[in-house]
């Protein structure tokens, strides 16, 4: 049977059919209009500790791919921000368009950026990554927008990995890389809570979406274009405009950790 995915069958359209989640009270990603951001002064600053020893590897799973980290103790670790406790990274991946004009899930006064990046962290206040993904307060995601400007020398080990995991299932070991190099240089962020942007939709992710975009280039867009959604040996269908579109905001306020 066909599962969910991003074509006109299985597309975000239609995942409501299988996952009810869909029309949820949180659900993510949003259109962000900075006007309508309240600055809360009682947001800590984000701390982001990642320890580059923790890289495990890259993945083609299918809808995007993902680097996975090492998350059997506190040595990559997100504090701070909106969120109280501990929160481990455990992968970090990618959304993105079929050209430059859209690929972001997060939109910002209406505007898409190319691509997106989702840093994921689970709450170590749960036994498990699971079971904090089923916990309202057990995941916290650091978005980061990419915007088409000069080549970004952070993204090359990233991109050079894709040859090698092009079709579906494919991994590939990634080792010693840190997902700090991918940051801009403020930290200033919009917060609300949300959802996972794929199945199972689960509202659990307390959003953290950097201001500050980093530089991709469009021919390196373009090797983000060259992966398939497709296993080896099925007819190829390049991963592209994987990506949910915003969602209601449905009364959520969006907080500001900067005037
Ligand atoms: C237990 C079921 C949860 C599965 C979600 N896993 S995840 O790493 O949080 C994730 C987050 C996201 S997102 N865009 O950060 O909400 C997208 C995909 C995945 C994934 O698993 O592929
Ligand atoms: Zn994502």
């Amino acid at each position: 049977s066909h599962g969910w995915g991003y074509g006109p069958s299985n597309g975000p359209e239609k995942w409501g059919q299988d996952f009810p989640l869909a029309d949820g009270p949180r659900q993510s990603p949003i259109n962000i209009v900075p006007k309508e951001a309240q600055y809360d002064s009682t947001l800590k600053s984000l701390k982001l500790k990642y320890d580059p020893s923790n890289a495990k590897g890259i993945l083609n799973n299918g809808h995007s791919f993902q680097v996975d980290f090492e998350d059997d103790a506190n040595s990559s670790t997100l504090t701070g921000g909106p969120v109280s406790g501990t929160y481990r990274l455990k992968q970090f991946h990618f959304h993105w368009g079929a050209s430059d004009d859209r690929g972001s899930e997060h939109t910002v006064n209406g505007i898409k950026f190319p691509c997106e990046l989702h840093l994921v962290h689970w709450n170590t206040k749960y036994p498990s990554f699971g079971e904090a993904a089923s916990q309202p307060d057990g995941l916290a995601v650091v978005g980061v927008f990419l915007k088409i400007g000069a080549a970004n020398p952070r993204l090359q080990k990233v991109l050079d990995a894709l040859d090698s995991i092009k079709t579906k299932g494919k991994q590939t070991v990634f080792a010693d890389f840190d997902p700090k190099t991918l940051l801009p240089g403020s930290l200033d962020f919009w917060t609300y809570d949300g959802s996972l942007t794929t199945p199972p939709l689960l509202e659990s992710v307390s959003w953290i979406v950097l201001k500050e975009p980093i530089s991709v280039s469009s021919a390196q867009m373009a090797r983000f274009r060259g992966l398939l959604f497709t296993g080896e040996g099925e007819a190829p269908c390049c991963m592209v405009d994987n990506y949910r579109p915003p969602q209601p905001l449905k009364g959520r306020q969006v907080r500001a950790s900067f005037k």
